[in-house]
């Protein structure tokens, strides 16, 4: 894997340590990195277990999401999402995980549209550094048209870093680095766990009175 460009290890990295978390369930997620210097980046092919790892992991598109090289690899189902960051955004790492969490909590907010969390030393992993700082998780429909699901996910790309749910689906991240992405995609995990956790103890307290 040593002849891939930096961007390339540097995706399989992330894929491997989101792999150890187990958030790639029944083949779910998607990955991608932008190629500096090119108008391309390099997702990960589709339909594939992520937790495995081979040099066919990553296929180069182009913003239109097609391959820009020869390959018997078809680029993942939801690479329209990243092209949508990637033409809006200087943002170069777009990450996308299902996990039991992130689906609940759109599900448990998905009529609101959307989830916020206050007063959480963790939201300044997503760099916003304010003591009142609120982040707010925008939740869209599942919609299984894919360029449908893009021009509803669309709005809310506006920054360079960010984070959208869809229902009963999984979250997509977004930042200007691999590191930024991640950290903004564990951050969010971690808010969500907190967050279900809170919900369980008040509702078995509520029944003990
Ligand atoms: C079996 S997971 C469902 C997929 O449709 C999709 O949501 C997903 O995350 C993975 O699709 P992929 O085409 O491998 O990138
Ligand atoms: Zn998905």
């Amino acid at each position: 894997m040593n002849t891939h460009s930096k961007e390339w290890r540097e995706l399989a990295d992330i894929k491997a340590e989101l792999a150890e978390r187990d958030w790639f369930m029944g083949t779910s997620g998607n990955l991608s990195i932008r190629e500096p210097k090119s108008p391309f980046f390099y997702i990960t092919a589709s339909g594939k277990d992520k937790r495995k790892q081979s040099d066919s992991d990553f296929l180069l598109v182009d913003l239109k999401g097609k391959p820009v090289e020869e390959t018997s690899l078809r680029p993942s189902a939801e690479t329209l999402l990243h092209t949508v960051i990637y033409r809006k955004t200087n943002a170069n790492c777009v990450l996308h995980v299902h996990t039991v969490e992130n689906n609940v909590i759109s599900e448990l907010y998905g009529d609101e549209g959307q989830v916020s969390f206050r007063n959480h030393e963790i939201i300044k992993a997503t760099g916003r550094w304010d003591e009142d700082s609120e982040l707010r998780i925008p939740i869209i429909y599942n919609h299984a048209d894919i360029p449908l699901l893009s021009d509803k996910f669309k709005p809310h790309v506006e920054e360079d870093s960010g984070a959208v749910l869809i229902r009963n689906h999984g979250i997509t991240v977004w930042g200007k680095s691999g590191f930024e992405a991640k950290r903004i995609l564990e951050a969010c995990e971690f808010l969500f766990q907190y967050q279900l956790l809170l919900n369980q103890q008040r509702a078995f307290a509520g029944s003990l009175r």
